[in-house]
């Protein structure tokens, strides 16, 4: 069932792991090109190490070109130690923050919800983790990652490595608007994450979170500290609903919320703010388990899922396909990464392929899509 509008969108697969759960993702997007579930057009563009080994540069002009002229982007994984030593600027992760910044998405929305079906892979004990559903709201184009002075210098012959945490007044606002409105449509509860106690930066962050939060009466805001919040997580993490955070507090907290779902390779993200959204699983390129068929592509999945409904408008097809990834996980299929006694044990292509079937079977049941 098409609107009438062909939808431009652009796949960027990277390294490792990336181009592997990318492929099934890939895949079923011909698929429902075909079957007119909805009308796409896909390309595919280099970014990060393999760009690199192209092209020589890891985010080629070319790239970004495509995706400031697409709705939305896709994107897997990028780095690897072939290219640790690399110069900073030749890095794919310096590709990574070159993307995020050239989109404008200043806003990484990383939910992290339990399938209950999962409950087990949890290291945590299924009474602590049970209804945990939250939204690290992530500041991304700021902070340490962005901020100047950088660089490693030579200062009275020792050598210093230099990072600047800043973060400018418009800055924390516009991401905290973004968070009070995430929190107004789950269970109206923000908590500000930050280290108020030692930098100034978190000092200003908080003052102007408290500020913002005049404009949402309706939500609760609460103060906590970075390290503290890294414990509460694993205590208690029922207590939280919206975290909103900078970008290298945001970057470490999801990570370990992801664990608490399961498996990193179940968590998917939307970075939105700018006219295109970009859309990736928060893990990396997986060095370790790359070209083995063993990933976990269900966070790529997921995050398509989070494309079709915040760029695309398209909630159903989102729903049907997080429902497709339940149950697929009902019927006790795994990968590695979440496997458990009994399971059905299938690599990344093949749990690919039952994410993709389960999609289209979905579908029909709900008599869109042939
Ligand atoms: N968005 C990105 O492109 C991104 C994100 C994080 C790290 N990286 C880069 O990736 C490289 C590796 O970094 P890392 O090892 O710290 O983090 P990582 O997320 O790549 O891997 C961490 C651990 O999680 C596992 N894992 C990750 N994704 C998985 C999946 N889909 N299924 C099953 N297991 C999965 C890995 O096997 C590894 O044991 C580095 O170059 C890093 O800079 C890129
Ligand atoms: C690879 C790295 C630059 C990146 C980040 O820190 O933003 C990654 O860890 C992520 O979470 O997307
Ligand atoms: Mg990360």
């Amino acid at each position: 069932m098409t609107h009438g509008k062909t939808h431009k969108i652009l796949l960027l697969p990277g390294d490792g792991i990336g181009p592997e759960v990318m492929a099934p993702v890939s895949a079923l997007l011909s698929e429902m090109v075909s079957r007119k579930t909805i009308d796409l057009q896909v390309s595919e563009a280099l970014i990060g190490g393999s760009a690199y080994d192209r092209t020589g540069h890891p985010l080629p002009a070319d790239t970004v070109a495509r995706a400031l002229d697409s709705e939305a982007v896709l994107l897997a994984a990028v780095g690897g130690p072939k290219y640790d030593t690399l110069p900073y600027e030749h890095r794919p992760e310096r590709a990574l923050l070159g993307i995020r910044e050239k989109l404008g998405a200043f806003a990484n929305l990383r939910p992290a919800k339990l399938f209950p079906q999962l409950a087990n892979a949890s290291t945590l004990k299924p009474e602590v983790i049970r209804g945990l559903d939250l939204v690290v709201v992530r500041e991304l184009t700021g902070g340490i990652y962005f901020g100047s002075p950088r660089g490693i210098v030579t200062e009275g012959g020792v050598r210093v490595g230099i990072n600047t945490e800043r973060y400018s007044e418009p800055e924390i606002e516009r991401i905290a608007r973004v968070a009070f409105n995430v929190a107004r449509s789950r269970k109206k509860k923000v908590t500000s994450v930050d280290k108020a106690n030692v930098l100034e930066s978190s000092v200003l962050w908080r003052e102007v979170v408290v500020r913002v939060a005049r404009e949402f009466p309706d939500v609760t805001l609460e103060h906590m500290y970075v390290d503290n919040a890294a414990m509460q997580l694993v205590r208690n993490p029922g207590g939280f609903d919206v975290i909103v955070t900078g970008n290298i507090f945001g970057d470490i907290l999801s990570d370990e919320a992801s664990q608490l779902t399961g498996s990193i390779g179940m968590l998917a993200s939307a970075s939105v703010g700018g006219k295109t959204g970009l859309y990736e699983p928060i893990h990396g390129s997986a060095p370790d388990i790359a070209g083995k068929d063993i990933a976990n592509p269900s966070a790529m999945f997921l995050s398509l899922a989070m494309l079709l409904d915040h760029s695309l408008g398209e909630p159903a097809l989102a729903r049907t396909l997080e429902k497709a990834v339940e149950s697929v996980l009902e019927e006790g299929v795994r990968t590695r990464d979440i496997a458990e006694p009994g399971c059905t044990l299938v690599g990344c292509r093949e749990m690919g392929e039952r994410i993709s079937r389960a999609f289209f079977r979905l579908l029909e049941s709900l008599g869109r899509g042939r």
